[in-house]
């Protein structure tokens, strides 16, 4: 694959950006009545509007032409085709394959991969009506309450921001609480509310070698034996969901009450597998089926879609043309519900960990930006906080506004405004305010004349600033499970438009490696490290640990 600032579509785009002075928004939508209508795309209860995005049609068909150069038509293929597009780790890529319904074949080779997924998913869904309907119990025979799910990155945010997302359909589940920090606080903060006589431990890691994750699992598992009085109880108290038998054995975990998965399943994709168990025991397994639907639905429409009409697709060129050719270092998340609070959160995994990357699949260096910093939190938070950045500061921030049109049970009036603050910011960073109205709003207020003119420059808004707004028509199961699917997508042509491998991440790999020597020179007891053991700044930290009041 050639690089990507060679491909013909992208000379054109860029060379589109020298020349073409573009109106302004304000202009485009006045000049086309069809804009909003046309820049618009919908698939399994979601809309997407791209119309307040800086770019026209010409622009979409480069973007488009960019895409089909990239021959993202058959690298998808490749993907759902279980192809090993993760060429770093020589291994498939198939979560899309965990969401295929009851009765699918899924063949890779001479493997039904569908057949492996669905006898974990029945096992999973046996093991949570035990939990939820009390047949499986504590050691002491007590009825499980509490659900601990210990895990970090992608066996956390995502069971965490789904839990989250749809707690008002979790019923009469247990309470599910996460634990990914190891700093000591947040398991101690979780056990102190928990009772462990009735408090069900899901120990979540992939590699089941993940210090943080393994650090907690011993020290939740020390809370339960000190306080129960009997090794024995770790039987009914832990579970473990992991590809690595071996480990979970070791750690002192049955492995008839483990759940497995596959190295197919990239950790940041996997709340889909059995890493998607917490979600399962909170909402039930009806809940958890409805949103692999939606997953699945979404793959479909991804897979099958034309490009033109494809939502992921549409929002990854969309992101492509903000980053590389409007230069935006960064995108902004708004969900504008608060059950949405993680998303963020979830989607930086999603996206900086799949894109931050340097170095194309064939190694060379890449010569254009990857992944933007994605940040963000609940809008109306937001706008209170950053917003006066992205309206008036001196860097273009895209933003995804993710709004929710049915309020659900919550008090329809309030659910007004909050939407109402979604369209306004769209459409305020979309419009701007001139001068002249600017200075018509200060006169109309009173403003004493001599002051307009220096308060006009700190009261005039560019606009011009790009969105999308994302509509979900109601926030359920089936609707979250595509909009993820949606992203998880757009993630992925968009690491295929880069040229880079989105299933690795070898950059988190120094600082494990560096963590696990700096751990053992924090013991006071042990040697101190050498002078040339580290530099001058790093020896320093090490020995203020080491010297700190005890
Ligand atoms: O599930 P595991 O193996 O504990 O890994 C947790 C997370 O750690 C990472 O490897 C990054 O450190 C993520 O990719 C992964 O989601």
């Amino acid at each position: 694959m050639p690089a990507p600032s060679s491909l013909a579509a992208w000379k054109s785009l860029q060379q589109r950006r020298r020349t073409h002075l573009p109106r302004s928004l304000r202009e485009r939508f006045a000049a086309d009545p069809g804009r909003a209508a046309r820049m618009q795309a919908s698939a399994c209860g979601i809309t997407l509007d791209y119309s307040k995005n800086l770019l026209d049609d010409d622009e979409l068909v480069l973007l488009l032409r960019l895409a089909d150069e990239a021959d993202l038509a058959s690298r998808i293929r490749a993907m759902f085709g279980g192809e090993r597009i993760n060429t770093t780790e020589v291994r498939a890529v198939l979560h899309v394959a965990l969401r295929c319904p009851p009765g699918a074949h899924w063949p890779v080779g001479d493997l039904d991969v569908a057949a492996e997924v669905h006898a974990v998913r029945a096992r999973m869904r046996t093991f949570c009506l035990q939990v939820r309907g009390g047949d499986w119990r504590g050691h002491g025979g007590e009825r499980i309450t509490d659900v601990v799910n210990i895990g970090i990155g992608g066996s956390d945010l995502g069971p965490a921001m789904v839990c989250e997302a749809l707690a008002d359909h979790a019923g009469d589940g247990p309470r599910v609480h996460f634990v990914s920090n190891v700093d000591g606080v947040h398991i101690g903060d979780v056990t102190r509310r928990c009772d462990p006589r009735s408090t069900l431990f899901v120990v979540a890691s992939k590699t089941f070698t993940t210090q943080e994750t393994l650090a907690n699992a011993h020290a939740a598992r020390a809370w339960l034996v000190g306080a129960l009085g009997d090794e024995a109880a770790v039987a009914r108290h832990f579970v473990a969901v992991s590809t690595n038998a071996a480990a979970v054995r070791d750690f002192g975990i049955d492995t008839a009450n483990m759940f497995g998965f596959w190295d197919w399943v990239g950790g940041r994709f996997s709340l889909w597998s059995a890493i998607g168990l917490p979600i399962a025991l909170a909402l039930g397994p009806d809940r958890f089926d409805e949103l692999l639907a939606g997953a699945h639905a979404m793959d479909e429409h991804f897979r099958t879609a034309p490009p033109a009409a494809n939502l992921p697709v549409l929002m990854a060129l969309l992101a492509i043309w903000n980053v590389n050719f409007l230069d935006a270092a960064s995108q902004l998340v708004a969900p504008y519900h608060q059950r949405l609070h993680r998303l963020p959160a979830y989607l930086q995994q999603l996206d900086m960990e799949s894109n931050g990357k340097s170095v194309r699949r064939d190694g060379t260096p890449v010569d254009c930006r990857t992944s933007p910093i994605l940040w963000g939190e609940q809008g109306i938070n937001g706008q209170h906080a950053y917003f006066q950045l992205v309206h008036q500061g001196t860097q273009l921030v895209p933003v995804d506004f993710i709004g929710v049109l049915d309020p659900g049970r919550e008090d329809e009036a309030l659910h007004r405004i909050a939407f109402a603050n979604l369209v306004a910011q769209a459409e305020a960073l979309m419009r701007g305010k001139t001068a002249a109205e600017a200075e018509a709003e200060m006169r109309a207020a009173g403003v004493p004349e001599e002051r307009i003119a220096a308060l006009l420059p700190h009261r005039v808004f560019s606009g011009d600033r790009p969105s999308n707004v994302v509509l979900l028509e109601r926030l359920d199961p089936f609707t979250l499970g595509a909009l993820v699917a949606a992203y998880e997508h757009r993630t992925f042509v968009q690491g295929v438009i880069w040229d880079v491998n989105s299933f690795d991440q070898w950059g988190v790999e120094l600082g494990k490696q560096l963590a696990a020597r700096v751990l053992a020179e924090l013991d006071p007891h042990a040697a101190a490290p050498s002078a040339d053991a580290h530099d001058a700044s790093t020896r320093g930290l090490i020995e203020r640990y080491r010297a700190r009041p005890r």
